[in-house]
Order: C-alpha cells, then structure tokens, then sequence
C-alpha cells in the first residue's frame, strides 16, 4: 500500500488533474494506492470569505460562491467527455446548493461559528477528490472514494482539531483493503464524535495522506507538490537553492516549522512514528529526483541540511533586576502570552537572568505586548522591571540540520558570514539538541543573509561579488576590461563570481542588481539617469547586497566622501584616489576604524607607487612586528618619466605632455609637476607606518617656477614652455655632475620631505627607468640594506591591476 497526495495547485486546474491522474494510475499499477487530494488552489480562501462575507451581512458572498461552482463545472467540463458529464454536474450543482444554503444561513443569523466554518471549507476538499474520482471513473480506472469524515475521528476542536488514533486507524485499515488498486479521499475534513465535519488545521491534507499512511503501515507517502522537493533555501530569495536529495524527518519538520511551506509539519509525525519513506515529488516535473524524508539521511559536508526564514516577528523583551533570581517571571510571562493564545517561536534568557526575550509574529505582537505589560504591571510600576520592550520588522533566519550537532565552528562560520556583510545579530536561539540555529535579524537584511549563508554552507563552491566602479576614465576602463577577461578565470580557479553591479562617471551612473554586461558598460551607463552620488549610494545601500566592494578610481573629493557611510554598512571600499587617505589625519584614521568596526574593508594599495605591493609590504613588516626607521622614495611616475626622458632636445613641456598622453600624470597634471602627489603618498606611507602627520608637516621644495601655477592647465603648459630655460638650467647642472634629476621623498625622524634632488650613479635611485618607482625601507630588520620595491610606478595597466589585487582582497 502507498499513499499518495496532491495538492492545490496540482489540482488547479483540469489539465493539471489529468497529470494526477496520469499518476495516480502509474502509481496503482505498483501497488494498492490511496490518492488524497488538497482543495483546488484558492477555493479553502475563497470559502472562508465566503462565510465571514455572509456572517458580516455581506451579500457578495453569493458571487464567490457562483464562481466556485463555475470553476468546479468548468473542471468537469475540461476532465470528462460530454457524454460522461452529467453525473458529475450534478454532484457539483448539489455540493454547491448545500454550500448556499449554508452560507444563507450563516447570513441570517449574523454569525459563523468554528464548527459552521469547518462544515463549509470542507466542501474544498470533497468537491476536489470527487472531480479526482469522475476522473477516473470517465477513463474507466477502478476506484473507489472514501470518506475521510467518516474514517478519521476526531475530537470536537473545530478548526483543528485532533486525531484520536485509536479510532481512526482500524476505521482505515476496514476501509482501505486493497481490494480495490485506487482509492481517493478528501484531505483536510475529519468527523467529530457526533458526526459533523471538523478540520485538520491549513495544510491539513497532508496530514491526511500520513494518517492514511501511518494506519495502512504504507510502504512510501509520496506528497505531490509544485516545486521539486525541500530546498536548501526560499528559491525566491536564493537563486542558487536546490533541492534537498534526503533528509530526516527532524530536519524536514524544522525546516517546515520555520518556512519551507512545503510540508505542514505535524504530516511527519505519523509517519515518523513507523519509519514511512516521505517522498516530495513535483507534479509538474514528475522526473525530478524530488526529496526523500526519511529516519538516517547520509550526512553532507556542511552538516547545515538547510536555511530557513519566518517573519516578520516581533521581538519582545522583559527586562530588570527584579527578575534575577526569582523563580516564576517566566512561567507567569508565557503563561500570559497562552492565555492570549500568542504562540511564541523563538525564546532567549542569557544566564545572568536579567532579562527574557521571546519573537512572536507580527500579527501576535499587539496581544502578546498587552498580555505581559498587564501581567507585570505592578513590577513595572515599582520599577522592579523596565516596562516591557518591543521591536519590529524583524525576522528569524535559522540553519537547520541534525549533523551540526558536536560540529564545533558552524554558528561562528554563521555569524561571521553574518557579520562581514553588516548583517546584526539581535538575538540567538539554539537548543542543546543542535538542530536549529536561529538568528533574529532585521527583516529588510533577510535576503542577503539567507543568500551570504547558503553561499557559506553550500556553495563553497562559489561566492558572489557585487563590484561598483566610480570613474571609468583611463584607470577605471582597464579595470573593466580586466575584469571582463578574468571573469571565467575567477569563477573556476577561485570560485568568485565578480559581478559589476554599477558603474558611473561625472555626468551619469547605472546600476544593475543583476551585473552589467561588461561588454557592453558604455551603451548601459549612457542609458542611465544624471549622477547624484546620494542616489547612487542610497540605491546601492537599499539593494542591501551581499560581499558589495565600491571602487573609486575617480581623482574626486565628493566620491572620497561616501566612503564613511558605505563602510558603516559594511560595503568595503577600494580606493585608487588618494584623496582620502591623504585627507585629515583624523579622517584617514576614522575610515580605517570604520572598516575595521564594521567588519569590513578600506584598501587603497594603489595610492602609492601604482600596481607596485608598497603599502601591503610596509604592512606586512609592521603586522610581523618590525618598525620603520627611514624612508626613500621615488614616487611618481609622472615626474621620474619627465627626468628620464628630457635632456633638452625636446622641450620640457612636450615631455609632461607626453606623460599625459600614455597616462601617467593625474588627471591635472599640475598635481604632478608641483610634487603634490608625492607629497600625498610620503604622508600615506608616514601614516601607515604609524605616525599621525598631516598634508602640511610635508616640507615640499617646489622646481616650478610660481608663474607656472597661475591660471589653468592650458595656461600651466604655456608656462613651462615659457620656463624652458629654467628647466634645461636643472638639467644641465645635474647632467654635468654626472648626476640624474629625481624628485624624491623621504621619511626620517618623523619629517617628510619631498624634492627634487641629484643623484649619481651608484645610488639606490639612480637607475631607475621610465615610469618607475622605488621605494626603499630602512627598518629595524632592514639596517643597511634596504627593503626595496621598484618597477611601474603610472600607467592605466598596473594601476587597474592593483585594483583588481584590492578588489579581490576585499572580496576574501
Ligand atoms: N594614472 C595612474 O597611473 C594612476 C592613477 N591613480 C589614480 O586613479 C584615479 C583616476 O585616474 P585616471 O583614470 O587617470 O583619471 P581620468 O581623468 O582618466 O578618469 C577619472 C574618471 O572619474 C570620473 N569622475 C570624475 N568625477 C567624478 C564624480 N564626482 N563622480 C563619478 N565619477 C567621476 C570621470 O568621469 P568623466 O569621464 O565624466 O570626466 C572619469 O571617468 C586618480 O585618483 C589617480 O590619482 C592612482 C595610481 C596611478
Ligand atoms: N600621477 C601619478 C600616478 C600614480 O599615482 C604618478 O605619476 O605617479
């Protein structure tokens, strides 16, 4: 014998019926099998409204009850053949005159009792198997239709009442012998001790199908659904979620109590009793492999079976030195909150007894605040407790699996993953049991968190990064570019799906939750609205995704400021402008807290020396307990490449043209020329190696003649070429010693300095190429030889590479 059950939506409509049919028969072909079918989808509400419309005075609910009978003869029409319709339209019309008579009834006394409503919603249930029935009865398959009313006996708790096993099981095994191969009977409806219908309680048809199961010792219930069995996760929040191969029936009912509605949990507790195999199988993808729900599933790796979410809650707590060690403040706060018949779903009381915390739906949460504040009103006007607290908007995102059990490290991989995307935590539940650990959180942080831990648990294989570029200029283009080459790379060897989720430059910005096609970023990013850095931000906060990275490869103070408040939602933030960090001491200073108290991060290697490991290197050296003595350095690519190439057959300003053009310089070059962007880096590196300076305690010793910064850049590059001659006089003193110009910065003594200086062959700056930076460490491990880093200290290429670094740092 094998209990099979199908539910609303399978029965829907009558091509969905013939599915059922269609299964029904293959099942029976294998053994005896008893088919229980849900109401078709909607009809439960629509009766109930139909009854509390009639018991409001309400004469609409004739309309909602012509239209159930329209849909009911419609699926007759659509299932049987003409000539086999007549008994079952008749079946209908009188199924429906009953339900009006009882609805006219409801509307004449103003009143629908628990017990009237069960008699009315039952008819869903009876009208649905008796189409199931003419349905096979018209293809000439032997069946029979039973009465669940009449086998399953219940006491008289209308609206849910309970199964007195006793009774209803040889009434079952009489009726179900299998002498016939199909039998089908209503899910849901039940018969009270004096004969009237009652009901299982929503969902109660599959509770139907496992008392029928569990009174036959079944050898298999198969519930018949619309999705392809329990998911790791909601697959409406969680694209990634899959199916759930097997899982025990502890698991299956947590999973089920905390919101994966695909089984009304009290169903496995029949079944669970005899070790009945619980299939969920998809109607509509009979194929699929489908969940199967048994005693011992084999454990998986992640020992978590599955994430599940309920919400919105509302998290209540009682608080005050007046609880702590005196017994009864508990059992008189539920006992308030039963009397209410407020079911509470999650309860926290840290040890030192000081306050107690429960989450209640949100529907529950007026009753269930009235109910304490009066139970506790004299304690709370003594001041032995802080009148009663409550929040909303909240939610519970729970791991779910028996395996977690003696598996140390799994709520802390939770709270980390939970943490690191700015997820808080407002209060924690787990039993001893281990199979349920549950976090109350904000209900807008739902779908990130759920989707930050099914990519912790069960996606080790892949994690997304949702990337935001600001400025797409001669930097920000190669990182896309880069980006766009590197994306399959990533995705196989790391794992990492890098997404760009936005992009802008100084006239507009885009943003797309679903990544940018990169191969297409200019035609997206001409296509989006005027830039507003607020929207921009406030857009990308609100998408609330997860591992977010904003980079900013603009020369912007205005990018520069956003960075605080993306950091305190946990959005860390690449950096390849300087401005920031070579703001205020105390600026630089907070946003590094704020990464660091936000559980995130703030990278900006590139702001010194390019693509080249400068500051991780100066990082490393201090994280492993070394400190810097002295620094020299050159630092610009910009002004090392003038030096390189100028020797006074080409004009001067012809060659920082030249820097330009390939991309070296910033975006006003003057930044460059006047060492301001040197200036900008020493102080990055005197910060990060541990001492507070600020912009002017760098003495800057300029080579530009004044009238070269008077006007704008046009004017600048008119200048140099009027200054010719001061320049070839640099070069020339330099040259005849010998000597080579650079511009050089140094760090000695808590004073940085930076200037152009003359350096002969043979020391450490002297032979530097083109572009290149150097950097040289005097540390305490380092004493007489330097640490040094050289190569491309410009360039759009390395410098987008170091981007790219920070990037994925962030992302780990
Ligand atoms: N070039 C190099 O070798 C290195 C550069 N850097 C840094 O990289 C940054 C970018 O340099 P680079 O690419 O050469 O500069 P570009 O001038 O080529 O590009 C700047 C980009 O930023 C955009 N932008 C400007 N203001 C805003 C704003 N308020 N909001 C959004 N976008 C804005 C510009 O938009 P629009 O196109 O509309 O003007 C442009 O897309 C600079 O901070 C520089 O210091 C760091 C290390 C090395
Ligand atoms: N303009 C800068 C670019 C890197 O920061 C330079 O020339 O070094």
């Amino acid at each position: 014998m094998q209990v099979l059950k199908f539910g609303g939506s399978s029965v829907a409509t009558a091509e969905n019926m013939f599915r059922v049919l269609n299964l029904a028969e293959a099942a029976a072909r294998h053994a005896p099998t008893v088919v229980v079918v849900s109401a078709l989808g909607g009809v439960t509400d629509a009766l109930i409204a139909a009854g509390r419309r009639a018991a409001a005075a309400d004469g609409s609910y004739r309309d909602l009850l012509r239209e159930l009978e329209l849909r009911h003869l419609e699926a007759v029409r659509g299932l049987l053949p003409l000539t086999g319709q007549s008994a079952a339209l008749s079946l209908i019309k009188t199924n429906c005159n009953e339900l009006e008579s009882l609805c006219d009834g409801v509307f004449a006394l103003g009143e629908l009792s628990a017990r009237t409503l069960d008699r009315l919603v039952g008819y869903g249930e009876l009208l649905s198997s008796r189409l199931v029935a003419a349905g096979l009865g018209a293809r000439g398959t032997a069946h029979q239709w039973l009465d669940s009313r009449q086998l399953i006996r219940t006491d008289a708790r209308y609206g849910h009442a309970t199964v007195d096993f006793a009774a209803t099981n040889p009434l079952i095994q009489a009726a179900a012998t299998g002498e016939v191969a199909l039998y089908v009977a209503p899910g849901f409806v039940a018969g009270a001790p004096d004969g009237t219908t009652t009901t299982l309680g929503r969902g109660g048809s599959d509770y139907t199908a496992a008392i029928f199961a569990g009174a036959l010792g079944a050898e298999k219930l198969e519930i018949w659904t619309d999705v392809s069995g329990m998911m790791t996760a909601d697959p409406r929040l969680v694209r990634a979620a899959r199916p759930i191969a097997r899982i025990s029936y502890q698991e299956a009912m947590e999973l089920s109590h905390f919101g994966a509605k695909v089984l009304y949990p009290p169903t496995i507790q029949p079944v669970m009793k005899s070790g009945i195999p619980l299939w969920i199988k998809n109607t509509f993808a009979p194929e699929d492999a489908g969940t199967l729900v048994e005693v011992a599933p084999p454990a998986n790796q992640a020992f978590v079976r599955g994430i599940s979410s309920i919400g919105p809650v509302a998290l209540l707590r009682l608080e005050g030195s007046g609880m702590v060690g005196v017994p009864g403040f508990s059992r008189r706060l539920f006992a308030a909150l039963a009397r209410e018949q407020v079911n509470v779903i999650l309860i926290t009381q840290s040890s030192s007894e000081h306050s107690i915390c429960v989450a209640v739906s949100t529907p529950d949460a007026d009753r269930a605040q009235h109910a304490a504040d009066q139970e506790f009103a004299a304690e709370i006007s003594s001041g032995l407790l802080d009148p009663l607290d409550r929040e909303d908007e909240l939610a519970i995102v729970a791991l779910v699996g028996e395996q977690m059990k003696n598996h140390p490290g799994i709520s802390g991989r939770m709270f980390g993953a939970l943490g690191q995307n700015g997820v808080n935590i407002r209060a924690i539940a787990q039993g001893s049991s281990e199979k349920n650990i549950s976090t109350v959180i904000r209900q807008q942080d739902v779908r990130k968190a759920i989707n930050v831990l099914h990519e912790t648990f069960f996606e080790a294989t892949t994690r997304q990064v949702n990337v935001v570029v600001a400025g797409v200029g001669n930097v920000g283009r190669k990182l896309l570019e880069q980006l766009a080459r590197q994306q399959p790379w990533l995705r196989e060897k790391l794992r990492l799906n890098l997404r760009v989720v936005g992009l802008a430059n100084s006239r507009q910005f885009v943003l797309d939750e679903n990544g940018l096609d990169l191969t297409n970023w200019e035609a997206a990013l001409a296509a989006g609205p005027a830039l507003d850095l607020d929207q921009l931000t406030t857009s990308l906060l609100a998408l609330n995704l997860r591992n977010t990275v904003f980079v900013d490869v603009t020369a912007s103070p205005t990018v520069a400021q956003t960075y605080a408040g993306l950091l305190a939602r946990s959005v860390a933030v690449v950096a390849c402008n300087k401005v920031a960090a070579s703001s205020e001491y105390a600026q630089y200073a907070r946003l590094k807290a704020l990464a660091q108290e936000f559980n995130t991060q703030f990278l900006f290697e590139t702001n010194v020396g390019a693509g080249l490991p400068v500051i991780g290197t100066l990082n490393d050296l201090l994280r492993s307990g070394d400190e810097v003595q002295r620094m020299q350095a050159v630092l610009s690519g910009t002004l090392n490449f003038v030096f390189n190439n100028y020797d006074g057959t080409r004009p001067f300003a012809e060659v920082v043209r030249q820097a330009q053009a390939e991309g070296y310089t910033e975006p006003d070059p003057r930044l460059d020329l006047t060492g301001t962007d040197v200036a900008r880096k020493i102080l990055i590196l005197a910060r990060e190696a541990g001492y507070p300076l600020e912009m002017p305690d760098v003495e800057n010793d300029p080579f530009l003649p004044a009238a070269c910064l008077e006007g704008d850049v046009p004017a600048f590059y008119e200048q140099l070429a009027a200054h010719e001659a001061h320049f070839k006089g640099l070069y020339d003193a330099a040259a005849n010693q010998g000597k080579k110009l650079r511009f050089v910065a140094s760090f000695e003594n808590g004073q940085a300095r930076v200037g152009l200086q003359s350096v002969a062959p043979g020391h450490d700056l002297y032979s530097l190429q083109g572009k290149d930076n150097a950097v040289l460490f005097y540390t305490n491990r380092y004493v007489e030889q330097p640490l040094v880093i050289k190569g491309a200290g410009a360039g759009a290429e390395v410098t987008a590479s170091g981007v790219f670094a920070d990037v994925l740092r962030a992302a780990h």
